[in-house]
């Protein structure tokens, strides 16, 4: 699953770095943030009706959709999987409210 991310994500990385002809990632980085943020929305709310529904294989389609979207988001903004695996990391054995520790990092 991690290095499928992360193939995923250095393809978009070219597409910014070098736009394709016909490549809907060139397209989205063509368009702007804005035009990627709606999408992420799009997505999100998709994989919210998908669940609802309670069908598993939409709602894992939707999942790509969303993933793939915010990837791009992540590139159009310059934050690295690193970035989100180290806070995931710092998660992963903690319980109760993360508020307290999400202000710590902000202060790094
Ligand atoms: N994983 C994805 C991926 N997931 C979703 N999508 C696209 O996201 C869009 C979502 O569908 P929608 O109906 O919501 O959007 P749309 O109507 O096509 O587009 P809008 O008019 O809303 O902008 C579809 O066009 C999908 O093809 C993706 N497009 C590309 N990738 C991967 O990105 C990499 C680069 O591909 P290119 O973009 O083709 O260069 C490749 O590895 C691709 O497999």
């Amino acid at each position: 699953m991690d290095s499928v991310l992360e193939g995923l994500y250095e393809i978009i990385k070219q597409r910014k770095d070098n736009p394709e002809e016909g490549s809907y990632t060139s397209y989205l980085f063509n368009k702007g943030l804005d035009k990627i943020l709606k999408k992420v929305g799009e997505e999100s709310t998709e994989v919210i009706i998908a669940s609802k529904n309670a069908d598993s294989k939409e709602t894992v389609l939707e999942i790509c959709d969303l993933a793939y979207h915010i990837l791009v988001m992540m590139a159009e903004q310059g934050i690295s999987l690193d970035e989100v695996k180290k806070e995931l990391e710092v998660r992963r054995n903690k319980t109760g409210n993360l508020k307290s520790e999400r202000k710590a990092v902000e202060n790094l």
